[in-house]
């Protein structure tokens, strides 16, 4: 029997691909129109500089490689887009841009600065327009100074009175302390362009997921719940930073349904999302022992709610409660701690322990509840390892 398929096209889960659609980028996308159209309408006008910055996962690249599409439809400039990480100096980025135009660029002898005036007086020559979009600047400032950046943003400053600027640039950086390093000309030119991308909340980056799976897997294979489980963890919370990366949620999606496939599921289950967090998020899960007892008792409450479930990575308080008082039973305690007690174990277990996370229910359900999720950890590694410390704990009482 072959294996079952769970990824109809995988290549739509790879960091190259460009999704048909852009979520949420609408207002960044227009700034960039708003500050590119008249290069683009009437080439050689003005020399337009756009500086995009946000933390990882953005989409920073891809709004940029859009904005190609839409440029590319609507006029003959050329976009050469400029990987930093893969050309880390301003030297390899010129000599990048100038193969990216066929020219045939001599290895030795020649500095950047003078690479950049042959390359002008090409486009020049050739009567060519291009827009230059450097990624992850930061590569360049690193190995070559701010002040090779500022001569290339300033560039124009030494050829007053041609008017004819052939090319512009858009540049791109994880934060703005770039503007601090560039002299103060550089500086506020470039300050009056920056376009900010915000981390993705969890609500975008489900939006996200749901256009990427459709793309990307079979139908049947995922559901709703799957997608917001990812988008649980991976979703900007405030005062959290490092969170709201679309690509890792993204990457967790492919390795989720990687694992999936591989063990012949038809569908993604939850406990195959545990195991695609954990091997991509770089998240501590508090040191189990530390909880209370009847915080640890609680804990293996929602994990054997969870267990009955199987197919769904939610349990609502009720249920969790329920099986609380159930394993209270079992081993034999008779005090067992209120409704209220059990609300400030949650909260304490999502915010100190790192373990749960919470959303409250959206339709379908009557009532707004709290639905509780565990997708740090396989549920059969938390079950075994918190049974073994409670028959310890209470078998010493
Ligand atoms: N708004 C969006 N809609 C659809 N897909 C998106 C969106 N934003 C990001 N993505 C996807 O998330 C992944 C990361 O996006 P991108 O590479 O553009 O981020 P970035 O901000 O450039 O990150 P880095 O700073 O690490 O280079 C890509 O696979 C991209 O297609």
């Amino acid at each position: 029997m072959g294996e079952l398929s769970v990824i109809k096209n995988p290549a739509a889960l790879t960091p190259d691909f460009i999704p048909p659609r852009l979520v949420d980028r609408e207002e960044q996308m227009s700034t960039l129109k708003m500050i590119f159209d008249d290069y683009i309408k009437s080439p050689g006008s003005f020399y337009a500089r756009a500086l995009l910055v946000g933390s990882t996962g953005t989409g920073k690249t891809i709004t940029s490689l859009k904005f190609k599409e839409y440029a590319s439809r609507s006029s003959t400039v050329r976009f050469i887009y400029v990987p930093c990480w893969t050309h880390r100096t301003m030297h390899s980025a010129v000599r990048h841009i100038g193969e990216s135009l066929k020219m045939s660029i001599p290895r030795r002898g020649f500095s950047s600065d003078e690479l950049l005036e042959i390359i002008y007086d090409y486009l020049k020559d050739n009567d060519m327009y291009v827009i230059i979009v450097l990624d992850d600047v930061f590569h360049i400032v690193n190995n070559s100074g701010a002040d090779s950046l500022g001569l290339l943003i300033r560039f124009y400053d030494e050829h007053i009175g041609e008017h004819d600027y052939h090319f512009s640039l858009i540049l791109i950086d994880r934060d703005e302390s770039l503007l601090d390093k560039l002299d103060a000309g550089a500086k506020s030119t470039l300050g009056r362009n920056i376009i900010k991308f915000p981390p993705y909340t969890k609500d975008q980056i489900y939006e996200i997921l749901r256009d990427r799976a459709q793309e990307a897997l079979h139908q049947g294979t995922y559901n709703d719940e799957i997608l917001e489980m990812i988008s649980d963890v991976t979703g900007a919370r405030d005062g959290d930073g490092g969170r709201g990366n679309a690509k890792q949620a993204i990457e967790i999606l492919w390795k989720a349904a990687l694992t999936a496939q591989q063990q012949g599921s038809r569908r993604i289950l939850p406990e195959h999302v545990r195991v695609a967090i954990k091997n991509t998020l770089p998240v501590h899960v508090g040191e189990l022992k530390g909880m209370d007892l009847h915080e640890k008792l609680f804990l293996l409450a929602i994990v054997e709610a969870l267990r009955k479930k199987r197919d769904v990575p939610y349990v609502t308080f009720g249920e969790a409660e329920e099986e609380y008082i159930m394993l209270c039973e079992r081993y034999g305690l008779r005090t067992k701690r209120s409704h209220g007690q059990l609300w400030h174990y949650l909260k304490d277990m999502e915010g100190t322990w790192r373990i749960i996370e919470t959303r409250l229910s959206g339709k379908g359900m009557r009532g707004r509840t709290t639905l509780i999720s565990i997708p740090y950890e396989s549920l059969n590694v938390l079950a075994q390892e918190l049974t073994r410390i409670l028959d310890y704990e209470l078998a010493v009482r």
